[in-house]
């Protein structure tokens, strides 16, 4: 397998215990907290399965946006990216998981390769920066209104990822 690393940013922990699943499913790939690493030790990865929750009005992570500023001055065109985000389609219908798609427009001008893009019929929101032309940039996950679906969305999404990478 690709060198890989799950790297999240969480607050009260529902991007660290999802993290934390995604590791279980590709137990070979690191585990690393977005406040604990600096983007130069991430040099020798591939793949990079980046996760951040949305805060404020469709902010990132707090963590996250610090390490993404670090993150964002490797070389990323050679490497690969599946995005995920936690967020909470009820409360925040206008916004839902914004810091995923934040995210991804801040890497995107970088030349990686994404993958783990994901659709949005499943969901119940109104608007999100992470919905691009009729998907989403990576995978949502709503612990707070939806807990009971993460595990199947988590299955299947990371063998889609997988997938991806073989091409
Ligand atoms: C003050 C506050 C603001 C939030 N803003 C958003 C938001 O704009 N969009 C969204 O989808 N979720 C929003 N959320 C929901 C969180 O992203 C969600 O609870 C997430 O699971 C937290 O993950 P964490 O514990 O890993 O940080 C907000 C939650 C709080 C408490």
């Amino acid at each position: 397998m690709k060198k890989t690393a799950i790297i999240y940013g969480s607050s009260v922990g529902n991007t660290r215990f999802v993290a934390e699943k995604i590791h279980k499913a590709i137990p070979e790939a690191a585990l690393i907290s977005a406040e604990s690493i600096k983007a130069k030790d991430l040099e020798g990865f591939d793949v990079y399965i980046l996760g951040t929750s949305t805060w404020g009005v469709g902010q990132l992570q707090d963590d996250f946006e610090t390490f993404v500023e670090d993150f964002l001055t490797l070389d990323l065109s050679q490497k690969t990216i599946a995005l995920f985000g936690l967020g909470d389609q009820q409360t925040y219908p206008d916004t839902f998981c914004d810091g995923m798609g934040k995210l991804y427009e801040l890497l995107a001008p970088k030349g990686p390769r994404f993958v783990g893009q994901w659709p949005g019929d499943d969901y119940d929101f109104s608007e999100s920066r992470a919905f691009k032309d009729g998907m989403f940039v990576g995978l949502p996950l709503d612990e707070d209104n939806e807990p009971d679906l993460t595990d199947g969305r988590i299955s299947e999404w990371v063998s889609q990822v997988m997938n991806e990478l073989k091409l």
